[in-house]
This record gives C-alpha cells, structure tokens and sequence, in this order.
C-alpha cells in the first residue's frame, strides 16, 4: 500500500470504530481487516499503529484541533497525530491525496492548522485536567474522588499496558513446576507478588500455544481476579455459588481451592459465557462444579434459598478497573450506563443474599474503581439487610497485608493489578441476631 492509502485505511478503521461506540475497539478492528483481506501484514500494522496512537491521545489530539477551529474528524485527528509526533506539514499533507484509495487534499485552512500545531508536543499546560490525562469529564471527579493525590499515578498505570497473568492450577501442578515447564517453551515468568498461584509473563507472549496452557497447568487470569477468588475463603466440602460467574475465572480458581471437593454452582444470565466455561472446566480438570442458566421466574433459586457458605456476586460493572486491556473502554462507558449498573447491581445482591445461610458469606466484588459501585454499594446493601455484616476475611491464600481487612481494593499503580473491588459479608448467625435484638 502506498502511504496515502494507509493513512486513508487508518481514517476508515477510526471513522467504523466511531460508528459502533458500543463494540470494542479491537473487535471493529478485527472485522475491517477481515473485510479487506487484501491489506498485508506490514500494513496493517502501521494503520493499527497510526490508530491505537489516535485513540491513546483522543482528548488532547481534539483540543489541539478545536484550539484551530477545526473539526475533531477521524480525517484530522490522523494528521494532528502525525504532526504532533514530529513529521513535518508538508509530509503529512503529501499523505492527504486525490484518488480512489486516499482521504483528499489538504484544505488551505487545514494545513493551516496544522501549521500552528508544528513544533508542539501533544501535552500542553493550557489543557483542562480531565483532556490532560485523556478521561471522560463526567468520570474525572469520581475517579479524584477514589484516589486523592494517587490520581494521576493511577491514571497513567491505567493508561500503560497490562502484563499477562497467569494462575497454576494446583490441581494439576505447583508454581515451581509450572513456571518451570513454561521456561522450557522459551516463556520465563516470574512470580507475582501478591497471589499465591500467580505467574507474570511480558503481555503479548504466545501462552495459550503452550503445553502448560494447553493442558491446564496455568490458566490466564489476572492476578488481581485471583485475588478476589482468594477473598471468598472457599474451602473443601463447602457449598459455593458463583452468582455472576460468566465463563468461570473466578469458579475455576475456587475448584482449585476447594481442591475439587464440595459443590460449586456457576449461574449466569448468559448461556454463551456460562457455556465458555465448559472447556475451560475440562481443561483444569475441575469436576465439582454444576452450571446454572439464570431465568426470569426461576424456582431455582427459592428452592436453595439460605443454603451456601459463600455466595460470590461478581458483578457486571463498569469495568473501569480494566483500563489497561481495554483502552478504548473510557470512552465507551457514559454515565447513563453507570446508573444502569448500580441498579443492577443493587438488585442482583439482593438476590445473591437470599441464598446464604445464616454464617455464610456473601462477597461482593466488582473490577470498578469507582465508589459508587463498591463502598456504596456495600453500605446501602447493609443498610438494607440488616441481618448481614461485614467480616474480615481471614481467607488463607490472602497475602497478609489483606488478610484482616472486609474490604479490598487493588489498583494498578499501587498493587500491579487490575483495579479490583471486594467486600466480605457475613448473614448473622441466628443466635447472634437473637441475642442483639434482646440487647
Ligand atoms: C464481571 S462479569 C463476571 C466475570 C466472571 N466472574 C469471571 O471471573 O470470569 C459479570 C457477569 O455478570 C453477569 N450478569 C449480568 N447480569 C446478571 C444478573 N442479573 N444475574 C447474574 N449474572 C448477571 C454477566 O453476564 C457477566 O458474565
């Protein structure tokens, strides 16, 4: 291709990426290269290069081009980029040509623009906050208000790219021999430092091509997921459900605790993600577990009501946590879908609730860093069923810095996570109630 006809690619990939603000940004990506099977590797590198630059620097490429009073185009916002990364006007305006496969020439006022942007960096002090560190407007107080001072470390965390992390699965071997067994397909891993099952391996490393992956020794879960597995203190021979357990992250990780003893119920309103967890169950050889499709008017649930030692509600959220996987995600998630979510939310833990016996436990967990969806969640719950309370944990895989605690948090910044959210409730014992309500 030439390098008019990438930069027109780019613009289109950018232009039906804006088109579908509710799919993934890899997944528009996926299907337009797919669409064009015509455009070689090289080039498709070099247009998902020019657009993930663009998406990495939205906000503060659109200033720039508003400060020119130009429009914030995927055709512009393309040039502004290449301008703002060093080429000179007249290269990038070489790019903008006539033909079938390019974006046009140039309009006078245009490069004008882009003249005035020549010699600038991206960032600029004139730049409100919210541009600056490339966060939607309306998320900017709620994520001042989760980290104070640690706002920018944290974002900046959140903005770089996520390491990959792996569980070993104990159940077919220990850390040492999994991470052994990966070195001699050439992937060195070190151990993280917070789970007790967790190997870390440079992102983008070809894992699920190896034999430890293949045959269930390691299965790719961030550490931080592992964590929250670990918060639920399951253990053989109880009774857990896994309320919001989509393709089973977090079952598979508590078979491995419960060492494949007990009963875990995996339940889910999706039977694609419930069913995305059968292979995943086969290959771990975990067989303790029975799936559940949640429906409207299910007798389900009222048959096993006050029946579990641990319910965990895993709940969908705005995944605000998982920046660093899904960068394009900021922009995704608007505040009308939060206030979805902590109604959904709310009602789902009522339900959850229902199902845990009296000195079970109840934990709540969402990958959102923000407060709505976690402390004040868990307060309004308690507030509304006052016959739970919150417990530390005391859960033995925790490493001891959260072992004591109800409540965690993990960010990316502080703990090399994911950012993650969990609380641990307990329903009061019968006795107990009885003996507060007397008091
Ligand atoms: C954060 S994801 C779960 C991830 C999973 N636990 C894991 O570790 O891989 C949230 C899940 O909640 C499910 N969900 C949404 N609404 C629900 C509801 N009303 N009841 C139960 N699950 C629900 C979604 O289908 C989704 O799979």
């Amino acid at each position: 291709m030439i390098p008019s006809a990438r930069l027109a690619a780019s613009i289109d990939l950018l232009a039906a990426m804006e088109a579908a603000p509710r799919k993934p940004a890899d997944a528009v990506a996926n299907s337009f290269f797919r669409e064009r099977r015509y455009i070689g590797g090289g080039d498709r590198r070099a247009i998902s290069g020019l657009v993930w630059d663009v998406m990495r620097g939205w906000r503060r490429l659109g200033w720039w081009l508003q400060k020119q009073n130009l429009p914030v185009s995927a055709r512009l916002l393309c040039g502004a980029r290449l301008v703002l990364d060093g080429m000179a006007v007249s290269a990038v305006a070489n790019l903008y040509a006539e033909g079938r496969y390019a974006t046009g020439v140039l309009e006078r006022h245009e490069w004008d623009g882009f003249i005035a942007m020549q010699d600038k960096s991206l960032d600029n002090p004139d730049m409100p906050k919210a541009v600056r560190l490339e966060l939607p407007d309306w998320l900017l107080p709620r994520l001042e208000e989760t980290f104070g001072p640690a706002l920018e470390t944290e974002i900046k965390a959140l903005s770089g790219e996520a390491p990959l992390d792996l569980r070993v699965n104990t159940l077919r071997a220990d850390r040492a021999e999994a991470r052994k067994a990966l070195a001699r397909e050439g992937l060195h891993a070190e151990l993280t430092p917070h789970s007790p099952w967790g190997l870390r391996l440079e992102s983008r490393l070809p894992v699920t091509a190896s034999a430890p992956f293949r045959d269930g020794r390691v299965e790719i879960q961030d550490e931080g997921s592992q964590l929250v597995a670990a918060l639920t203190g399951a253990s053989p021979e109880m009774r857990v459900l896994d309320y919001c357990a989509g393709a089973g992250g977090k079952t598979l990780a508590m078979a491995m605790m419960m060492n494949n003893r007990g009963h875990i119920v995996a339940c889910d309103v999706s039977e694609p993600r419930l069913d995305g967890a059968v292979r995943r169950l086969r290959r771990a050889g975990v067989h303790n577990v029975e799936r559940h499709l949640l429906g409207a008017g299910d007798k389900w649930a009222k048959r096993r009501a006050k029946s579990f030692d641990r319910v965990l509600v895993d709940a969908p959220c705005s995944g605000t946590g998982t920046w660093r996987r899904n960068p394009d995600a900021r922009f995704r998630t608007t505040e009308t879908d939060l206030a979805e979510l902590l109604v959904k939310q709310a009602a789902i833990m009522d339900r959850a609730a229902a199902l845990v016996r009296p000195g079970g436990r109840m934990i709540y967990a969402t990958c959102s860093l923000l407060k709505a969806e976690n402390t004040d969640q868990v307060h309004a719950f308690l507030a509304r069923h006052p016959d739970f309370r919150l417990v530390p944990s005391e859960a033995p895989d925790l490493p001891e810095a959260l072992r004591h605690e109800s409540m965690i948090s993990l960010t990316p910044a502080r703990d090399e996570t994911d950012g993650f959210f969990g609380a641990v409730m307990e329903r009061i014992p019968e006795q107990d109630e009885a003996d507060t309500a007397q008091a």
